[in-house]
């Protein structure tokens, strides 16, 4: 193949990178200036020029999508396949490994890979068997604190207790984990990392044997390796032989809070002998104004190792930052401007909506359902099928119809209350055999008294749980309803015991599922359901819709920390206010606030053409209305590269309502009434117009008022006035 091919599309410094001689080598880039396609056209480079097989090459990428790509993209540039070269995570290429020495590894040959589902539910059963209460030993603390001693390399042996009660007891509990892990050959992710390293500790000649194989180690977004990654990697290219070339950017690390450390780019410096560093300061995926606007936020951040990012690319549009009214208008307004992008050529999975929290994507997903856009969400399920809450729908399910056979198989013992799996099989079998419901049957069983006495109180708390819970709120608007389901089941304790970002997530979503409620209006054709019923069916029908395939044009919908790595035509930043972003507990950890910083760096970095930064003046959280204010972040972008966009003219355009039912804004302006208009209803007093939806008679606004909260009104009935 001609090489010149493998440097003509890159600038001096990417050449330099990709043409050096074989060493140790750091390549310390800002976002956009072609570190990931440096590695790429490295790796052909070492093939072509080198002369390195492409069995003597190992890659290390941050998830399984990024291997997929770099491995498509060298084969596309050499033209041929790569089927000796190991490109992939951290994980897989750890599984790898150990499939290949699992008898070194001391596993057995057929060992399974424990999810972390299935080792939450592991941890909880080793805490029954050592008579350990739940409510003490939180089961996600627990994993949380063995995952976190692996990431260090640590097994209970090596934890330092100082004679703390609770300390040694951890210990004990990891101990017993780990025994009933290596009794049945199960492999948690953490365990993955940490027995490939040891698997190489402690077989000199397995490791001499991979030192050999792999003469070139290289590896992506570097910044968030964590300290057993680093420590395997080091093991690996101990070795004169071997040469190892990291690229990252310090300023996207955004793994700190689970375990990555970006000191270990200041450790590679000091433990591998001769390391060139290489700097790449050219951006080519952004235009100048979304380029310096965020050099200019990570600007105030402090401790960086200093980077300059420039581009001789056009100036491009100013990032248009829109204050929405409230999240619905927020969600309005990205969708319009996803239209607008249609109409003017462009594909939906050039475009993005970015955000902090996985539970911000449910008014997101609503708007675009409501105009037919196809969206795709990337690292994530959809909010109605995310597991909390379905368990959650599962309680909702139960109270509208104590028949729902699957829901009740979903709630009957989530949160656990020691419903073992011999009674619920017995409760199968009797439903089969009178045919009738669950419900009925485990009615049955306890009136029987056919069951034993644990088993029979323990369903029949549950049965209790639900009866009592129908009576008690069905008189009740939806969202108490809801509000009281999640939390009287013991969902809502349930979650809340659990420790770290995910269980934090889940608690979002559970208070979102409130606020959904609450936002709910019964469709006209529904008007003879209950609000519940018709609400459920509105559930089921959206966790139904087919997500996008991979294939179809789509918009694309995922976190900031899922988009690391990846660029788009367009970018919204969505929910960018206060306490959102950076979000609340920043202030609670030192560090945090800066790593929040990054996330917004990271964020911002992945547009190329078109950046819309949004917030919501209002929000709903967890049902109640929460005033916040723009970011910090939109505060620190110097204003000469932003236009703030007021909508007359979006908002004037006729808008549909989230339920189908056509809300004309035209309508809703001849009223004599705007959004944020403050207002004087007789009874309730001053207020001011939050929302509306429906038109003629139906027309209904939705007034905060000072003294009473918010409440949706019939506007033909209301007596407001303006004020
Ligand atoms: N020399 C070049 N000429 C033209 N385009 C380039 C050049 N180098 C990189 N690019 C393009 O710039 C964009 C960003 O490159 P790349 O994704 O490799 O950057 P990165 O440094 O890995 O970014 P991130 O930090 O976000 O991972 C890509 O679209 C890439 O194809
Ligand atoms: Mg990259």
């Amino acid at each position: 193949m001609d090489v010149s091919l493998l440097l003509d599309s890159l600038n001096d410094k990417q050449r330099e990178a990709v043409a050096a001689p074989l060493s140790n080598m750091l390549v310390l880039a800002g976002a956009g200036s072609g570190k990931t396609r440096v590695l790429v056209h490295r790796i052909a480079w070492l093939m072509e020029v080198e002369n390195i097989t492409p069995f003597s090459i190992l890659a290390v990428t941050f998830t399984n999508k990024a291997a997929r790509e770099m491995r498509g993209r060298i084969e596309h540039l050499m033209g041929r396949g790569l089927n000796s070269t190991w490109i992939g995570t951290f994980h897989g290429l750890a599984h790898r490994l150990l499939r290949a020495h699992h008898a070194e590894a001391g596993l057995p040959e057929n060992f399974q890979i424990l999810d972390s589902d299935d080792q939450y539910r592991l941890v909880k059963r080793i805490l029954k068997a050592m008579n350990l209460d739940e409510k003490h030993w939180a089961p996600r603390q627990i994993q949380w604190y063995i995952n976190g001693n692996k990431d260090e390399g640590l097994r209970p042996q090596h934890i330092e207790t100082h004679g703390d009660a609770t300390a040694q007891k951890m210990q004990e509990i990891y101990a017993a984990y780990q025994e009933a892990c290596d009794r049945s050959g199960l492999v948690d992710f953490a365990e993955l990392l940490l027995r490939a390293h040891e698997l190489w500790a402690k077989n000199p000649e397995v490791l001499a044997h991979y030192q050999r194989r792999f003469k070139a180690v290289l590896v992506d977004e570097f910044q968030d390796t964590n300290n057993i990654q680093y420590a395997w990697l080091r093991m690996l290219c101990s070795a004169d032989t071997n040469n190892i070339m990291i690229v990252g950017d310090d300023d996207q690390s955004i793994y700190g809070w689970r375990g990555a450390n970006v000191d270990n780019i200041h450790n590679f410096l000091k433990d591998f002998k001769d390391t060139s560093t290489i700097r790449l300061e050219q951006n080519y995926r952004s235009t100048a104004n979304i380029l310096n606007a965020a050099n200019a936020v990570i600007d105030n951040n402090s401790g960086r190792l200093g980077k300059e990012l420039w581009t001789d690319g056009a100036e491009g549009e100013l990032i248009s930052v829109y204050a929405g009214f409230n999240e619905l208008d927020e969600a309005r307004f990205i969708v319009s401007q996803i239209k607008k992008w249609l109409d003017d050529g462009n594909s939906l999975k050039d475009s993005a909506i970015l955000y902090r929290n996985n539970a911000q994507s449910r008014v997101l997903e609503e708007a675009l359902l409501h105009e037919s856009i196809a969206y795709r969400i990337y690292g994530g399920l959809r909010f109605f099928e995310r597991q909390e809450i379905r368990d959650a729908l599962g309680y909702l399910r139960m109270l509208n119809h104590p028949h729902d056979d699957a829901a009740f198989e979903r709630v009957v013992n989530t949160p656990s209350r020691g419903i073992g799996e011999k009674t619920i099989t017995q409760v199968r079998q009797t439903a089969r055999e009178h045919n009738c419901s669950l419900w009925q049957a485990s009615n049955m069983l306890i009136q029987e008294g056919s069951l034993t006495g644990r088993a029979s109180k323990a369903l029949q708390a549950f049965t209790t749980l639900v009866t009592d819970l129908e009576q008690a709120v069905k008189e009740l608007p939806l969202e108490e309803q809801a509000d009281k389901a999640i939390k009287h089941s013991g969902l809502y304790a349930m979650y809340q015991a659990e420790r770290g970002e995910k269980a934090q997530a889940r608690i979002e979503n559970l208070e979102e599922l409130v606020t959904a409620c609450k936002q709910y209006i019964v469709p006209e054709e529904a008007e003879e359901m209950t609000p519940m019923a018709a609400f459920l069916a509105h559930a089921s029908l959206e966790a139904g819709d087919n997500q996008a395939d991979s294939e179809q044009d789509a918009v694309q919908m995922m976190t900031i920390h899922s988009a690391k790595g990846l660029e788009f035509g367009l970018v919204f930043l969505a929910g960018v206010e206060e306490g959102m972003f950076p979000s609340q507990m920043t202030n609670d950890e030192p560090g945090r606030m800066e790593e929040e910083r990054r996330l917004c760096y990271v964020g911002m970095t992945r547009a190329m053409q078109k950046l819309f930064i949004t917030y919501a003046e209002s929000r709903r959280v967890y049902g109640q209305d929460k005033f916040h204010t723009a970011s910090r972040f939109i505060r620190e972008i110097p204003a000469e590269f932003v236009e703030e966009v007021r909508l007359k003219s979006q908002i004037s355009r006729p808008v549909h309502n989230r339920f189908s039912r056509m809300a004309s804004h035209e309508a809703f302006e001849d009223s004599g009434f705007a959004l944020g208009q403050r207002v004087e209803h007789p009874k309730f007093g001053a207020g001011v117009v939050l929302n509306y939806e429906g038109s003629g008679d139906h027309a209904r606004v939705q007034v905060n008022f000072d003294d009473f909260g918010s409440k949706w009104l019939v506007l033909a009935y209301a007596k407001l006035k303006a004020n």
